[in-house]
Parts: structure tokens; sequence; C-alpha cells
């Protein structure tokens, strides 16, 4: 059953078209991982699919019930403790407050954040925890489909490992589809079922791949040996570093 579709889709900012023709659907209990060279439209897509901004011409169907989104900057409220961040989205649905902060504390404790830390301000807070803080308040509604836009870009790799493990186990557990937009190749076929490949200058999608196994049952060898052949071996992946490359020369 497909839980988002966009075709079609176009926009531009300031008259200078950054989205051309971008047409993709998801599944329901699907994460595809989204990459392509950087100023591709990856976040704009995302933006657009969200609801977030506008497209200038093209069709969206959103089958889902509830979305979350995680950024690469956790947006966190500064006047809120962790609790109430993680609480917010059940807030604005009008749960009570002793139900938000239960649900909270148990969100929590799912993403692996010390119950002890819940008083505590997000400047008080450490990057992982912040982006722990930020899953938690994405998933704490229940959501059935969840965009990220290059959340974990900012952590060191070991973190970056753990929060990667925590959205396979909770995908698996929770059953949400999403986007996740990202640059690196190994977080994209550790966490999703689908590659897509944007073109440079939003030209659309430039092609898939199905990866084989579910996220959380592959193992690092046969990661990284994915990797080094989509990055060496597959010509819908080079073009990204190319054009990267010739970007940066
Ligand atoms: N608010 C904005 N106003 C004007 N131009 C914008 C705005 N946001 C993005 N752009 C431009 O639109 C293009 C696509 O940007 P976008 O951030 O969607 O790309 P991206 O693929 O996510 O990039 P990256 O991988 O570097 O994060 C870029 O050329 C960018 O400069």
């Amino acid at each position: 059953m497909t839980i988002l579709s966009l075709s079609g889709l176009n926009h531009a900012y300031l008259g200078r078209t950054v989205i051309d023709q971008v047409s993709l659907s998801v599944e329901a209990g699907e994460i595809i991982a989204l990459v392509g060279p950087s100023g591709c439209g990856k976040s704009t897509l995302v933006h657009l699919a969200a609801g977030l901004i506008e497209a200038r011409a093209g069709r969206i169907e959103r089958g889902y019930q509830r979305h979350g989104m995680v950024f690469q900057d956790p947006r966190l409220m500064p006047w809120l403790t962790a609790r109430d961040n993680i609480a917010l989205p059940l807030k604005l649905i009008g749960i009570n407050r002793r139900t938000r902060h239960e649900r909270a504390e148990a969100q929590a404790c799912a993403v692996a954040f010390d119950p002890v830390d819940l008083d505590k301000f997000p400047a008080e807070l450490s990057g992982g925890m912040r982006q722990r803080v930020a899953i938690a308040r994405a998933l704490i509604a229940r959501p059935d489909f969840i965009y990220f836009d290059e959340p974990f870009t900012a952590l060191d790799v070991a973190l970056k490992r753990r929060m990667q493990d925590l959205v396979i186990t909770a995908a698996r557990d929770c059953r949400f589809a999403g986007l996740f937009v990202t640059h690196d190749l190994m977080e994209a076929t550790r966490i999703a079922h689908r590659i897509l490949v944007l073109d440079r200058h939003g030209r659309g999608v430039r092609g898939a791949r199905f990866l084989e196994g579910k996220p959380g049952d592959r193992d690092d060898a046969a990661l990284f040996a994915l990797v080094q052949h989509l990055t060496h071996d597959d010509p819908l992946f080079q073009q990204i570093n190319d054009f990267d490359e010739r970007r940066i020369a």
C-alpha cells in the first residue's frame, strides 16, 4: 500500500527552479534513503512532502495518519525542559499533563535518554542528548510516517551508529515509513529498504536501488562491501561524488 505519493513536483525559489518533475512513492513500513549531490533539492523535496512549503506544480497524496520530523538541528524549544519538548506533540493534540509526562518518560527510555535528565533544558544537554530528545518527540505521537533530514550528520561516528540503531529498532517496532535524507551511503544502506538517487539541479529521480534483507539484519562486512560497490562500480552513485568533487575543485 502506498503511503506517500509525489508526482510531477516542481518548486522554485525566487524564480529559480530547484525541483522539476520529481515523482516518487513510499510504501507503508518502507524507509527510503534519499541521496544526491549537494544542492540537488533533497531538503526541499522533504519540506514539500511534509507540507512545510507549497509546490508550484504537481500532486502530493499523503496516505499516512500522522507524521513526525527529525532535522539535523534538533530544533528544540529552549524554554521547555527535555520532558516538555518530548511531550509537545501530545500537548498539541490535547492530552492531559499527567499522561503527557508519563508517556514522555517512557519515550525517553525507549531512545535511551536517561530519565534523570528530563528536567534539564536543551542548553544543559549534549548534542547527542538533544538529538535523542528530538527523536523521542518525533516518535511520541506514534506517527506512521517520519521525515528525517540529515538527522545525524553533525554527530560523531559512534553516536551516529547508536542513533541509526535506534531508528532501525523504532521503525521495526512501530512500523512507520519514512524518507531519510543523508549524504552517508553507509547510513543509507544500514537504515533503508530502498535508496533513491536524485539528479543534480532537481531534475527528478535518477534511479533507485532496492537493498537486500531488512534494516538491522545486514552485517557490517556486507554493508561495507556494498558501499564500496555502489561508490566505485555503480554509475548511479558515481555521479554524486563526481559532481560534489567538481564543486569543491
Ligand atoms: N529558502 C531558500 N531560498 C532560496 N534558495 C534556496 C532556499 N532553500 C534552498 N535553496 C536552494 O535550493 C537548492 C536546493 O537546496 P536543498 O537544501 O533542497 O538541497 P539539498 O540537496 O538538501 O542540499 P545539501 O545536500 O547540500 O543539504 C540549492 O541550490 C539551494 O541553494
